[in-house]
Order: C-alpha cells, then structure tokens, then sequence
C-alpha cells in the first residue's frame, strides 16, 4: 500500500444517501475513511491520482442496464483494477421539500439512471413534468430541499439525510424487483482490500477490454477477437473508441466467469486467451479479476 495516505480511504459518488454510499458501506463498514466525489468520473480520477486506496462505481442495472459514464472511463488506459463486486437492492422513493403537494411537481430531478428504472410511473403520475439529470440521487434530494415545485428520485434514506424532506411514493420503479451491481476498482492489481464480509476463495470473474489494433487489415470483428479468446462471455458492452482513427471503431468490455472449483487455473487460462487475441490483430487488457 505505498504510497497511500492511512488510513484505507474509499471514493464514492456522494453526497451521503447515495445507492453508491450504501454500496460502499456494505463492502468496508465503519472503519475506513470515506471520500465523497461529485462525479463517477471524479470517483475513477480519486482512484488513479492516489488520494483514495479504492473507489466504488455502478456498473449496471437489472431494469436500465449499464451505467455509461463508468464504461466510458474504463476505455482509458491505465484507469484501475477491479477488485471486487457489490449487488445493492435498489428502492427508489419521490421526495420533496416538507408541504410541496404531488400538483406542485414540475419537475423531476434524479441520476439518469433512476430516471430510467422509474419511466412508467414518471409517465403515469407525472406525464408533463420536466426532468432533471443530476449527477446523483442524494445530489437532486439535497437540490428539492430549496424548491417548491420539484421533486427528488432517490433512497428512502436520504429522507433521514437531509432534514427537510418528505417521502410522497415509495417503491417507484418499473419492476418491484431492483438491484444495481457496483464494481470496487483500485489504483492497481497489487492494492491490498480489507477483506469482504463474505469472503469468496478465489476469483471466479474478470473483465477484459478488447478492440481491434488500429493497424491490423483487415480489423479483426469481435466474432474474431471473441473466438480466438475461446473462453465463454457472460457480459458484452460496447462503447466507441476515443482515439478514433476509423469510424465507428469501438471498444469492447467482456466479462468473464468461471466456477469456484476452478479459480485456480483461471488467471493463467485468462493470461493465454489474452495473448490469444492479441496474436490475432486485437488489443486486450485485463481490466479486473475477482
Ligand atoms: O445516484 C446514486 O445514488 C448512485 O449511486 C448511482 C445510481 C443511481 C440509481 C441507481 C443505482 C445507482
């Protein structure tokens, strides 16, 4: 842990009340040291700049799908080693500012993805209402506390937060059933966690990112790249290149899974699969296993 300030410090997507907070909670408790950024992306810069041992990101989400902004930082180099997983249930509740009645709401702030899980009741309960996407839940719950027509997408939790604010709905999402996965990333592979509250042996997932070499011809497909990794894709995101010497030269994110019993020999089969592409005109590097 060189070079880290003491004690472990975790960065999250604040302000306190976020599903992010609650995430990172659960996997480090109380004895750590919290790092509140306004932004996935400043979570991702706290990580790589040091001032913080690890942050915690959303990943993706069993009504909307994947988180953007996390993807889109994960196609720079060196941005950090997942080390880890945290599946969180997510409830969401309408708040706003105590007195402020369901007619008075014009509009509706929340993180996009909350607006997202939430789009038939915001539809039905709300059709003309505008809406507002700040950069988190516990962000437009803190921002409703001054307005009196606006309302709040976020944790129930935030109404014991901010004092101030009052629940109108709860459990608004478009399925009852609602969980977003947030992936622990550190600076490097070799960052040492505190252990888990139900430590798993072994590693049983990775990530790996893959794109075709800009100067292979013909690119390699992903069909390629996948079939000359040859080992089976649970997850498959697809974001566009930055540097982006051909059009629509996109970056891919596998994730891969393997059983308990056979954590053993699985970094050195990922190891092989990523020489593998390489070897075949593909980029890939190991972006976390855990
Ligand atoms: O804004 C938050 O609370 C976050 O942590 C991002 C998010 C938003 C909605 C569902 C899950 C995570």
């Amino acid at each position: 842990m060189h070079g880290y300030p003491k004690p472990f410090r975790v960065a999250f997507l604040g302000p306190i009340g976020t599903y992010s907070h609650q995430a990172a909670y659960d996997r480090f408790g109380p004895c750590v040291e919290y790092h509140e950024c306004g932004t996935i992306t400043d979570v991702f810069n706290a990580v790589s700049s040091k001032a913080t041992h690890v942050g915690v990101v959303p990943q993706e989400n069993s009504i909307f799908g994947s988180v953007t902004e996390t993807y889109d930082a994960l196609r720079v180099r060196d941005v950090g080693f997942i080390q880890g997983e945290v599946v969180l249930e997510v409830q969401h509740c309408l708040l706003v500012r105590h007195g402020v009645k369901q007619q008075d709401i014009r509009t509706i702030k929340s993180h996009e993805q909350a607006l997202g899980q939430c789009r038939g009741f915001i539809a039905k309960n709300f059709p003309s209402a505008s809406l507002e996407k700040v950069a988190s839940t516990a962000a437009a719950a803190e921002a409703v506390l001054t307005s009196s027509d606006s309302a709040a997408i976020c944790s129930k939790l935030c109404a014991t937060v901010f004092d101030g604010l009052e629940i109108l709905f709860e459990s608004i999402q478009d399925q009852t059933s609602n969980f977003t996965r947030f992936y622990v990333i550190s600076t490097t592979r070799d960052t040492e966690l505190p252990p888990p509250p139900d430590p798993i042996p072994g590693k049983t997932r990775c990530l790996i990112r893959l794109s075709s070499r800009t100067d292979a011809f013909p690119a390699p497909a992903i069909t390629q790249l996948l079939t000359a990794l040859a080992i089976p894709v649970s997850r498959l995101d697809r974001r566009p290149q930055l540097e982006n010497t051909r059009l629509f030269h996109d970056v891919y994110f596998a994730e891969l899974g393997c059983g308990e019993s056979d954590s053993d020999a699985w970094p050195a089969d990922i190891e092989r699969g990523i020489e593998r592409v390489r070897a075949s005109g593909g980029e890939a590097d190991l972006l976390g296993l855990w």
